[in-house]
């Protein structure tokens, strides 16, 4: 077993590289099903135990993927014969795996997905996409633990999704893209990871307009092909950093992210008295002594996002007063807060919302990460706590954090990820990297 072991205290400083971003990667990796000619060849493709599943997923439906993990780059090609079945031990990991069935069933006419798993942050239904593709002409059906689509064709439809799934969104928008026809997809998700696929999309040779508004349009096309295309950047690791240097007085340059897909976390950093400047270079975040309370409500984008949602509370539970947080999205991601209560944190949990009493006097604690931005925002706590704090469940950072704690050790953080044995003795300082 590993895991990360952190003696609070240190004020972060420094500056720090950001990774190309998992929510955007995945279904790229997944949008090369759709080019049956030439190769996709992706830069800055973060080094996550995500991308390694989707990439031997792709693998396994005959997909050739050459990952350099040096370079951060990788170059896929889909022009050989596909297999359209993705059998659970390909997906049960990982929720993003769902993405696969839209361009298989474009390309193939024939998908067989086995239900995805993921992290326990909610029931996470797809009911969404199978609409959205059941208006295009698939027909559908559940069996033995899978989703399995038949069509004789897909065609143009109008969709109008009854909330803005950031999957249905990207897998409904896939299989437009070879539908005979033009689609029509209303209260679309409008995250910068949406953007980022229709813009690969396009240079594949899909007709995808109005990416990042509330109505994509998609004229079918006959064939796609491979391109160049560098991922954009994680917003999320990115909004972690920026917690971090506020959460320990720290004052820390967060290299080359994208402060116009952060607007909700700076104006919420900014009203708890963060100071936040964006330049050139990144975004620099200084940490003062006091921390305000302030209320969080996660919505879809442009909203304050899910996946800052963890991270935002250990701030809030550091402020001087009560704070609330309300999660709207998920209905299940307050599990770390119990976790968080071994550290000494107080709150009360009332429907959808956390009353986050501050200002916590956080202490060392030995505590499990129950999902991936659980695992972050329990480090951040271990940042902030008087003491020594142990992580573990560490397969859950490393679905979306790349040397996450290398990164926090060079900004002065006294931080370690160790291998121990069934009694907890460290046995060997962990060799790896994310
Ligand atoms: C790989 C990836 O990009 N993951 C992100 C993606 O997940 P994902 O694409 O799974 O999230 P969705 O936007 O689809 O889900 C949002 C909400 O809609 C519900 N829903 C979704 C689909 C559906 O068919 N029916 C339905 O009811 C879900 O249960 C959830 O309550 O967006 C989430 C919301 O920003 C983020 O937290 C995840 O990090
Ligand atoms: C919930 C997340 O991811 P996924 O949808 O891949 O589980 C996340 O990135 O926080």
């Amino acid at each position: 077993m590993e895991k990360i072991i952190i003696h609070g205290g240190a004020h972060l400083n420094g500056s720090v590289k950001i990774e190309g971003a998992k929510n955007a990667v995945l279904p790229i990796l997944a949008a090369s099903l759709l080019a049956s000619d030439g190769q996709l060849e992706l830069d800055n493709v973060p080094i996550l135990s995500d991308v390694h599943m989707m990439n031997n997923l792709l693998r396994f439906l005959n997909v050739k993927v050459a990952l350099d993990e040096q370079a951060k780059t990788a170059v896929l090609d889909a022009s050989r014969e596909l297999s359209y079945e993705a059998p659970f031990k390909y997906v049960s990991k990982m929720r993003a795996s769902i993405v696969v069935f839209g361009p298989l069933l474009a390309r193939l006419k024939h998908a067989k997905v086995a239900m995805p798993g993921g992290c326990a942050i909610g029931s996470r239904p797809i009911d969404l996409h199978l609409k959205g593709l059941a208006a295009m002409g698939a027909d559908i059906q559940q069996h033995d633990g899978y989703i399995e689509a038949t069509t004789t064709g897909l065609k143009g439809a109008n969709i109008y999704l009854d909330f803005p799934s950031v999957g249905a969104t990207q897998n409904i928008m896939m299989a437009a893209t070879l539908a005979v026809g033009t689609t029509i997809i209303e209260n679309v998700a409008r995250e910068p990871e949406i953007v980022d696929l229709a813009n690969v999309l396009n240079q594949m040779g899909a007709k995808v307009s109005g990416a990042g508004t509330e109505r994509i349009k998609i004229i079918g096309v006959k064939e796609m092909h491979g391109t160049k295309h560098t991922v954009i950047q994680d917003r999320i690791e990115a909004g972690t950093f920026m917690v971090a240097a506020a959460a320990t007085q720290g004052d820390i340059l967060i290299e080359n992210a994208i402060a116009e897909h952060n607007r909700p976390l700076i104006s919420k950093l900014e009203e708890m008295g963060v100071k936040v400047t964006e330049s050139a270079a990144g975004i620099r975040v200084i940490g003062p002594a006091k921390l305000n309370p302030i209320a969080v409500k996660t919505m879809p984008h442009p909203g304050f996002p899910t996946d800052m949602q963890p991270q935002i509370a250990v701030l809030q539970l550091l402020a001087t007063g009560q704070s609330t947080l309300t999660e709207t999205v998920f209905e299940n991601r307050f599990m770390y807060l119990d976790e968080l209560r071994r550290m000494n944190a107080e709150f009360k949990i009332e429907g959808n919302t956390a009353f986050l009493i501050g200002p916590a006097k956080l202490q060392g604690a030995q505590v499990a990460a129950t999902d991936l931005r659980a695992a972050a925002a329990l480090i951040l706590a271990g940042l902030a706590a008087e003491g020594y704090t142990e992580v573990t469940q560490l397969k859950y950072l490393d679905r979306g954090y790349y040397d996450f704690h290398q990164k926090l050790a060079a900004l002065g953080a006294d931080i370690r990820r160790v291998v121990v044995d069934d009694n907890q003795a460290v046995i060997i300082p962990s060799e790896i990297n994310n």
